[in-house]
């Protein structure tokens, strides 16, 4: 990729630089972030976003918070800092697991040094909970490769995918979930046809993916959210692949609003529906689908497209960010792994236990 999407710049006393793609694609602007409300706001305002990219965002966010720590606070009120930082950032965004996921995972370890190491100096804390963020990190970059490798199968000459929203390198710490399988196809020679969803309200198909394919000078057809169905009617599709922000254990699946729409129009037209993601997004601990919390964002967000008003201000919206996709429709999911066929409770147990 030409471009990061998240990059930590320095040792404990560092900063981390997001892309800032509220402003993309006309604006290519870096974020350096330094505060945990500076990355509350950046998560809550999607400078920073997609699941795994808010994850890891996240992690280094824990390693932000202790630069307020010094040596004479201790080990226990640092960690009692990194619990309070972690509460906050798992506020900003509700349905995206990564988030909770990953912050979970940095106050286990944390735990645990302190356990293991109760002498510890503080630095020594820092310096270990900042590696488990450069972990995180790592791991997501080295499972959007594996999800590419994996899902590249399902690219052939003559491929016409539709994808939604943004589930690519900006989605994620590495090249992404849902765009990782083109990359590959594409790095092969394949030839294959891209449909992007412009993904209203918010524009995460046309400002995002669009630009990002163009980046890797992969060629896009740019469609509205409406027009899948016709393109679908004409045969002009050969399947749909979308990320996802929370798969629950039955395999029903969160993702931006509009991914059930092409579920459903995909399993009428008998084409493949898809979904690419890493096994940080699959929530064995929520059942099914509707234990899922939905993000309803900001109702002025449907009234404008670009900030520009494109409807009276006095009316009502109804701006949910994600809906939910029953396992029934979803074909197959590609994940690090391998590929889950028919994803159902035991499928996905089966799977991750891999
Ligand atoms: C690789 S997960 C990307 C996932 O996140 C997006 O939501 P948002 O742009 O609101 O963060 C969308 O649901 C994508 O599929």
């Amino acid at each position: 990729m030409n471009f990061k999407t998240l990059e930590w710049q320095g040792g404990i006393d560092g900063t981390l630089e997001l892309l800032d793609q509220r402003k993309l694609p006309a604006v290519t602007e870096m974020l350096q972030i330094k505060t945990i409300p500076q990355l509350y706001e950046a998560i809550k305002t999607l400078a920073v976003r997609g699941a795994p990219a808010i994850g890891v965002a996240a992690a280094y966010g824990l390693g932000l918070a202790l630069q307020d720590t010094d040596q004479s606070v201790g080990l226990r009120a640092a960690l009692a800092h990194l619990d309070s930082a972690a509460a906050e950032l798992a506020r900003s965004r509700p349905t995206a697991v990564n988030l909770t996921w990953a912050l979970k995972r940095v106050q286990k370890c944390a735990r645990v040094f302190i356990e293991d190491n109760p002498s510890a100096s503080v630095t020594d804390f820092r310096e270990d909970v900042l590696d488990q963020a450069h972990t995180i990190c790592r791991e997501d970059q080295k499972m959007c490769r594996e999800i590419g490798l994996n899902g590249q199968k399902l690219i052939t000459p003559g491929s016409a995918i539709i994808t939604h929203c943004n589930a690519g390198a900006l989605a994620t710490a590495g090249q992404g979930t849902a765009l990782s399988p083109l990359y590959e196809a594409h790095a092969a020679g394949t030839p294959f046809t891209v449909y992007v969803d412009e993904t209203r309200p918010l524009l995460q198909g046309a400002r995002l993916t669009a630009w990002e394919l163009n980046q890797q000078n992969i060629p896009v057809t740019l469609i509205c959210d409406n027009m899948a169905a016709s393109l679908m009617a004409e045969g002009k599709i050969t399947a749909v692949i979308t990320g996802a922000d929370r798969i629950a254990a039955n395999g029903d699946t969160a993702n931006k609003i509009g991914t059930l729409n092409l579920a459903l129009l995909a399993y009428h037209f008998g084409i493949p529906f898809y979904i690419a993601a890493p096994s940080s997004t699959f929530d064995i601990d929520t059942p099914m689908g509707e234990k899922i919390v939905i993000e309803q964002r900001d109702p002025a967000e449907v009234k404008c497209i670009l900030d520009r008003a494109v409807s009276p201000a006095t009316i009502c919206a109804y701006n949910p960010a994600f809906d939910l996709t029953p396992a029934k429709y979803i074909t197959a999911m590609i994940t690090e792994k391998g590929i889950i066929e028919k994803p159902n409770k035991s499928t996905i147990a089966e799977h991750l236990a891999q």
